[in-house]
């Protein structure tokens, strides 16, 4: 459980006037659930967008499975400003898309569920699976390697299997109840096999069974495939409930990281984030 699998160095985003994350420092180790949490406007989403290649960074290092993935440096009006704060330690500027990132072994949610609608959930699944292989265009276009394709089908029935979606798997995506499209949407992510999941806001809009049930299942896909999981959430029974650690950001800043019981007692984080009342 000790090997580093990701890890920010001074990462900082900054958006025109607002510092949206601010030389935020975070490790998450193999095989952990690691939780970033803080109130509406803290910068979590921003830093999964850092990690997942969709911003670049203002400064700072990301590091991943061992390799350096992304690295920036302020640049133009941004150099003055940050003088003296940071000069020298990024000089490269790595900045690898989306896709890139994935095919290195990340895999992520969002916080408004983004299923194929149209699509049924076996579909949903396949075609994720799809995305992750290199002829992935041309088999799901043309059906170039049908023994691709039929091994591709049996992961996809393996994987629904033990998510329990097999019963629904003929189904529309939209169809499902909404606690079962968030399984679903968790699914598609592990399709494409990363080493580390990233769950924003898995527990979104779920009731308080909803949420229960969403909090054994991440614990069974740890379990289950062996994998790394980094999540954004508000409801803190989830949080309390699942994660190693957990780390705490406000106003873009890090105020507090520790286990659970650590920042249960943690007065700062109990005055910026968890004196709001759980709307679990
Ligand atoms: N693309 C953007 N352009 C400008 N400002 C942005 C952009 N994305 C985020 N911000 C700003 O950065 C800050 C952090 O937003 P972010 O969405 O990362 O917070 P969050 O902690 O995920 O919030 P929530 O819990 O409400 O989802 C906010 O002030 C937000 O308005």
């Amino acid at each position: 459980m000790s090997e580093q699998l990701l890890r920010l160095d001074h990462i900082t985003m900054q958006f025109g006037g607002v510092v949206a994350v601010d030389d935020l420092e975070l490790v998450v180790n193999e095989g952990e659930i690691v939780a970033l949490i803080g109130p509406n406007g803290a910068g979590k989403t921003t830093a999964f967008n850092v990690i997942t290649g969709v911003y670049q960074p203002t400064n700072g290092a990301v590091w991943f499975d061992g390799a350096k993935i992304i690295e920036n440096h302020p640049q133009g009006k941004m150099k003055k400003q940050y003088k003296g704060q940071c000069d020298g330690l990024y000089t490269e500027t790595l900045s690898p898309t989306p896709d890139k990132i994935t095919r290195a072994g990340m895999a992520r949610t969002f916080q408004n569920i983004r299923l194929w609608k149209t699509q049924t959930v076996f579909d949903n699944v396949l075609i994720a699976k799809h995305c992750r292989s290199t002829s992935s265009v041309f088999s799901a276009a043309f059906r170039l390697n049908r023994k691709e394709e039929a091994a591709q089908r049996a992961q996809v029935e393996e994987l629904l299997e033990i998510v329990g979606l097999s019963d629904v798997k003929n189904e529309l995506a939209t169809s499902l109840p909404y606690g079962k499209q968030r399984r679903l949407e968790i699914a598609r992510a592990l399709a494409a096999e990363p080493k580390l999941l990233l769950l924003d806001e898995p527990a979104a809009g779920m009731n308080p069974q909803e949420t229960e049930e969403l909090t054994a299942f991440i614990g069974e896909i740890r379990e289950k495939f062996k994998i790394t999981i980094l999540l954004i959430e508000h409801h803190m029974n989830l949080v309390m409930g699942i994660s190693d650690r957990i780390y705490v950001l406000d106003f873009g800043k890090l105020i507090a990281h520790g286990t659970p019981a650590e920042i249960q007692k943690n007065q700062r984080v109990i005055d910026a984030y968890l004196g709001v009342a759980d709307d679990a």
